[in-house]
């Protein structure tokens, strides 16, 4: 096709329903699709990604790019096509889903930096300076050693500039590290070798669950599972839940392969540090690329394997903008690049499990502790007509005192932030809550705020009861705050430490406190779901879980699903090494049959009880699940938003609502939503293709906002 006919489609960054046609800038050839461009929108400039050319339209005139920003695509061709998948399964614009994917400095239009390695070397003996001075000279001896240098000392540094400048100091770029295992520091059990000797087999795309019981040693196959990848060169991409676990990670990791070629990414680091980075690994500098959610999308132009680590962890799903699962999308970038993809749980996910049984992920199972040490037993206190102080019952009490006593540390788990959940007045009742949310204010006494965890409004304790003005305000159940006071009265020669997001709010701080754990020595840590995930802690023997119950009646449809996983991760830091655990349940629903089935630890069986309630109850797996979640001031124009959107859905849809959001008001907007059903995924998007356009059209849609969650994760 001539050039003049046709134009650029460009998707602009960011959350634009649409792509954009320009005409293409004067004097440059065929542009690359998957370059970033500078054009003009509306009075000022935005930054689009060049999808690909188009025809023109005739009686339009097209305004030209205004600059090219890259000569090479951003992304290679996969990456390109996951993007595109992603922005298609999700019904997302494309736009957005770039924006997501791509580092915020060039997002923002800034150049790759240079990230070459380079040394410095002296050049031949006639081109260096006839009489050099004492920097000079110090320059010259330094270099003198045979090896290119790629630090040069501070004081030194604007002699060296000088150097290049008059040509006697040159510079060399050098190859990028390569990586080097240590041996393994132990042999690999049975379980381990098989499930290595498995996964060496794995050639093209394939989909692995490694299902290995909390300390089973999942880190150590993974390694042995990589290692023969790194050391030819090759690239691996390790996600993880939280950031709070890449520094254990990556520490583990370069114990056993180096300093050099392994790198973290996660939301903690600076935009520079974080471009850096995704440079390094798109170069191919970087061969073990450790990260958080986004991480999937960095560039990795060898790359030979996914792990993806604690898979079901509800936090690889976004809930903002773009509403992709990391987990699931690994999957697609795996089959994209035709690699093997390794997801790791001792509590896999109800959808992993159920994708083993349909035949589509090989099953790796890991049924004992590595360190031979065996699983902890856990036992239900029944709370009932207990004295309880501060939450704790004295049977958790004294196990507590026994454990700390022995020299052990003790673990007691409670996902509440904050000193109490609710404040309320003593004589009439009323509850003090956000006035923008439909939530309790959450008593905080450190700070002495009364904070709203939905949308951070804080404010200071009444003096009164707004509704009868009694002064008799309460506070109501526990939070960590409460629990950490009432421990330090019980135990007053003992450290306690709190890990929580007040207590710890930097991942510094979290390293600090995990450094004096380490020590080993008798303490009790105190925690919301920071403390679940992924940790060792060889001294700690006891672990009590203080309110189990929470999790029982929540309206979420996966909260026993997510309570199963909380409990026994939890639970499995408990005695992982000679000295052998212990897990304590606090009840007031003994009899209650998760309760039960939690208390046989057995979460292989336990999982399949809750599959047969999925099936009965027609919900994922089994069924195909989709939100329509519509906010607006006023509750009346989401009622007819939502309604007209239910009139206008195809039949092979079930749509149940409009219902209320689990959290009806969220800082100021009402919230309702629409469930919808379809028998497959398929199915699902067959449907969805057809009718979002028409919920598009709607008049009623501009009034609200609203956004679609494809397999949501939570309900919020
Ligand atoms: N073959 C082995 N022999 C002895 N110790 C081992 C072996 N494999 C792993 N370990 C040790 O067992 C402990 C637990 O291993 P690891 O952290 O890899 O378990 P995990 O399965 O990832 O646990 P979790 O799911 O609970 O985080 C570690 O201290 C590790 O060094
Ligand atoms: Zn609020």
């Amino acid at each position: 096709m001539p050039a003049e006919t046709t134009c650029l489609q460009v998707a602009i960054l960011g959350p634009l329903p649409r792509i954009f046609s320009y005409a293409p800038p004067a004097h440059t050839g065929l542009l690359p699709p998957g370059i970033r461009l500078r054009v003009p929108f509306g009075k000022t400039t935005r930054i689009g990604i060049l999808l690909g050319y188009g025809d023109c339209p005739t009686d339009i005139r097209l305004k030209p790019v205004e600059t090219v920003l890259d000569t090479q695509p951003l992304l290679p061709e996969a990456l390109q096509q996951l993007l595109h998948f992603g922005a298609h399964y999700y019904h997302h614009p494309l736009g957005d889903v770039w924006s997501t994917a791509l580092p915020t400095l060039l997002r923002q239009g800034r150049p790759l930096p240079e990230v070459a390695i380079r040394a410095y070397q002296l050049a031949r003996p006639e081109h260096l300076p006839p009489r050099p001075g004492s920097r000079q000279m110090a320059l010259i001896s330094l270099l003198s050693a045979a090896k290119p240098m790629t630090e040069i000392p501070t004081p030194l540094r604007s002699v060296l500039q000088q150097a290049l400048k008059k040509g006697w100091v040159e510079t060399r770029t050098l190859p990028n590290p390569s990586i080097c295992a240590q041996p393994l520091p132990y042999p690999l059990n049975n379980e381990q070798s098989h499930a290595i000797q498995q996964l060496h087999q794995a050639q093209g795309f394939s989909c692995w669950l490694l299902d290995g019981v909390t300390g089973s040693g999942k880190t150590e196959v993974y390694f042995e599972t990589i290692r023969p990848h790194l050391e030819a060169g090759r690239q691996v991409l390790i996600l993880v839940p939280e950031i709070g676990l890449t520094p254990q990670l990556l520490a583990r990791s370069q114990a056993r392969f180096g300093r050099a070629a392994i790198a973290t990414l996660h939301s903690a680091q600076g935009d520079s540090e974080r471009l850096r980075i995704w440079t390094q690994a798109a170069t191919g500098q970087v061969q073990l690329l450790i990260g958080t959610r986004s991480t999937l999308f960095v560039p990795l132009p060898r790359l030979a394997c996914i792990i993806i680590d604690e898979e079901h962890d509800p936090s690889f799903k976004q809930h903002q903008g773009w509403h992709y699962s990391a987990r699931d999308m690994a999957i697609q970038r795996a089959r994209l690049e035709n690699i093997p993809v390794i997801l790791g749980s001792a509590t896999p996910s109800l959808e992993s499990l159920y994708n083993v049984q349909q035949g589509r992920y090989q099953l790796l199972q890991l049924r004992e502790r590595a360190t031979k040490a065996s699983l902890p037993g856990i036992t239900v206190i029944p709370l009932r007509r207990q004295y309880l102080q501060g939450g704790l019952s004295n049977t958790l009490l004294t196990a507590c005192r026994d454990t700390l006593a022995a020299d052990n540390q003790v673990l007691l788990f409670l996902n509440r932030r904050g000193y109490a959940p609710a404040v309320l007045c003593h004589d009439c009742g009323h509850l003090l809550q956000c006035p923008r949310c439909s939530a309790a204010f959450t008593w905080h006494r450190q700070q002495e705020r009364l904070r709203c965890h939905h949308c951070g409004n804080e404010t200071r304790w009444p003096a009164d009861c707004p509704e009868c003005h009694s002064t008799a305000l309460i506070t109501a159940g526990q939070g960590t705050e409460q629990l950490e006071e009432v421990l330090r009265q019980h135990f007053p020669h003992i450290p306690v430490w709190r890990i929580d997001r007040d207590a710890l709010p930097g991942r510094e701080a979290f390293a600090n406190v995990l450094e004096q754990i380490h020590l080993n020595q008798a303490a009790i840590l105190v925690g919301t779901q920071m403390l679940t995930k992924g940790h060792h802690f060889p001294a700690v023997t006891l672990v009590g879980i203080v309110n189990t119950d929470q999790g029982l009646f929540s309206a979420d449809f996966r909260a026993p699903e997510r309570l199963l996983q909380t409990v026994l991760q939890v639970g499995g830091r408990a005695g992982r090494e000679e000295r052998p655990g212990k897990v304590l349940l606090q009840t007031h629903l003994p009899q209650h049959p998760l309760i039960q089935k939690l208390a046989t630890g057995d979460y292989q069986e336990a999982a399949q009880w809750l599959l047969q309630e999925r099936i009965q109850a027609g919900l994922p797996p089994y069924t195909a699940l989709t939100l329509l979640s519509a906010e607006a001031h006023q509750r009346a124009p989401i009622q007819r938003f939502l309604q007209a959107a239910r009139h206008c859905a195809p039949a092979s849809l079930q749509v149940s609502g409009p219902q209320p959001a689990l959290l009806e008001r969220r800082a100021g907007f009402e919230r309702a939503e629409l469930w919808i059903e379809a028998p497959t995924r398929q199915e699902m998007q067959k449907a969805l293709r057809i009718w979002l356009p028409r919920c598009q059209q709607l008049p009623e849609a501009r009034k609200v906002r609203w956004s679609v969650d494809v397999d949501p994760q939570s309900l919020r």
